[in-house]
């Protein structure tokens, strides 16, 4: 079974307006509201790809209540924690470009962090994958994920993690079963400018083999991304079509590669999967469909750099 954690879930509010201007009256065109988060986004791609899966994490009042129906909706197995404070929601503006407003999330109390650490561990058995995704809520320690890794060894099984900075590196000695920062965030984690080159890349993303990541991808959004491992190294990308909404690629990224890894595919054969699903969301109003994602999988292209 493969676990998501979304800590600090949201409602994202989806705007789209032809241009926008601060500081006045802007017309929306069209909105919608989806169900979100990192984790959330894991699961909804492993249930496309058809892969066992259940969401668990934080949801509170009204806006928790939207998420709880919507992913009811969709069947998606889900066990959140239930917190007295209302979920947050993240307004991403589609205009002539891209723009995130991400709110910090809701208060969680002490009972409510022991309430849901218990319900996890209870849970977890050996061979399960724990995929630990997104920011924290401002009361949680900024150890929260760390603190969780003892507890998913003792049940035998493993941690994916997608979180920045010093939070990543402090989980890597941990061995984390997939790592997967965009260059941006590689680049960030060890104080460099931007890579120059696949080369530079792929030379960072090999320390975070060293340092003890079981599997590293990096991400480079429409440039595709990189499959980094001990020996070799490999550049993988689809066919490019028009990018709707690229909110959600990294996740569907993570998912593809994960469920595929832990179904008992090569990591090879795991990262056209993980391109296709990148892409194929990227491609979409929403995240990718199963179909989507078939369709985008049939023009990966991978070589070795
Ligand atoms: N514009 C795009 N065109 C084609 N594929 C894309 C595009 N954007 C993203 N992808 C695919 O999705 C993958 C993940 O995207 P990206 O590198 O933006 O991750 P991220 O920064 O973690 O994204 P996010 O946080 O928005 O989910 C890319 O490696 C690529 O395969
Ligand atoms: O604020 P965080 O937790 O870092 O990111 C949250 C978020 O931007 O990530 C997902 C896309 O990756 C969205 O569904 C969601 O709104």
């Amino acid at each position: 079974m493969i676990y998501s954690i979304t800590l600090n879930p949201s409602i994202d509010y989806v705007v789209t307006s032809d241009q926008l201007f601060l500081g006045r009256v802007n017309r929306l065109t069209e909105t919608t509201k989806l169900p979100g988060g990192k984790g959330i986004n894991v699961s909804r791609i492993l249930q496309a790809l058809a892969v066992p899966t259940v969401a668990l994490g934080f949801l509170g009042g009204f806006t928790g209540d939207f998420i709880k129906n919507a992913l009811k909706a969709d069947d998606l197995p889900c066990d959140f924690t239930p917190i007295a404070a209302d979920t947050r929601i993240n307004v991403k503006l589609r205009a002539e470009s891209e723009t995130e407003l991400n709110a910090p999330g809701p208060r969680i109390t002490d009972d409510e962090q022991h309430t849901f650490i218990t319900a996890l561990t209870e849970r977890l058995q050996p061979g399960d994958v724990v995929v630990m995704a997104g920011s924290l809520p401002p009361d949680l320690p900024a150890s929260f994920y760390r603190d969780l890794i003892p507890a998913i060894h003792t049940a035998h099984a493993e941690f994916v993690i997608d979180t920045t900075g010093q939070a990543l590196l402090d989980t890597l000695a941990d061995h984390p079963l997939v790592v997967k920062p965009n260059h941006h965030e590689l680049a960030a984690l060890f104080n460099d400018a931007p890579y120059p080159s696949i080369e530079a890349t792929v030379q960072a993303g090999r320390k975070l083999l060293t340092l003890g990541a079981q599997h590293v991808l990096v991400s480079m959004a429409g440039k595709g991304a990189l499959l980094i491992e001990a020996d070799r190294a490999y550049h993988g990308n689809t066919k490019p079509q028009q990018v709707i909404n690229s909110v959600g690629a990294g996740d569907s990224m993570l998912a593809g590669f994960t469920g595929r890894l832990t179904a008992g595919a090569t990591p090879l054969e795991a990262f056209k999967t993980a391109l296709a699903c990148g892409s194929a969301t990227a491609y979409s109003q929403d995240l990718a469909t199963r179909e989507k994602i078939d369709d985008v999988l049939a023009t990966v292209t991978v070589k070795e750099v």
